[in-house]
């Protein structure tokens, strides 16, 4: 008598292991997300919208700002996609009390990384838990 062993079901282990990656897997890992914060920050510094609050357009103004600006945010974006901790910034109701932002001033950064993710062709399943993210921190950032 032989026994037969099952052969491995490598669609199911593929599937398996897309599951558990982490949302910070899935965005390509620091290099998927240092990359999309480079065109976010130079399109959020760009928006009209963004700036029409005068404290945001004080910074967002001076492209000296840009590079700092870039790190910190891609330190943010790894740590709250599951990534490595490498965030090294204030947290973010510290980090925004001075600006006063408002629900529209939040909506258009909301909408304007919405868009660069679409922009850069990030599918709609990771886009829209990376957009929850987003949701979850209104409370701590809007304060006017
Ligand atoms: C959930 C949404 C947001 C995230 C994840 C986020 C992320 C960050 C991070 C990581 C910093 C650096 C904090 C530090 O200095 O240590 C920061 C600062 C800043 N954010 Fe946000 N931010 C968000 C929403 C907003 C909104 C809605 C605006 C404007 C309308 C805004 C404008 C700014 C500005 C101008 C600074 C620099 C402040 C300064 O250095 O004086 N942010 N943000």
């Amino acid at each position: 008598m032989t026994t037969t062993r099952p052969e491995p079901n490598l669609a199911e282990a593929a599937h398996e292991a897309s599951d558990a990656a982490s949302l910070y897997e899935r965005l390509g890992g620091t290099y998927g997300i240092a990359g999309a914060v480079d065109i976010l920050v130079d399109r959020l510094f760009d928006n009209i919208a963004v700036n029409a609050n005068p404290a945001v357009h004080a910074h967002h103004g001076d492209p000296a700002n840009a590079a700092g600006y870039k790190f910190l945010v891609t330190g943010w974006s790894i740590e709250a996609a599951g990534g490595p901790k490498c965030y090294p910034g204030k947290d973010m109701v510290t980090g925004h009390e001075h600006l006063h932002i408002d629900t529209a001033g939040f909506d258009a950064v909301w909408t304007e990384i919405d868009a660069t993710l679409n922009f850069l062709g990030v599918p709609d399943a990771e886009r829209s838990e990376f957009m929850a993210i987003i949701e979850s921190y209104r409370s701590q950032v809007v304060q006017a």
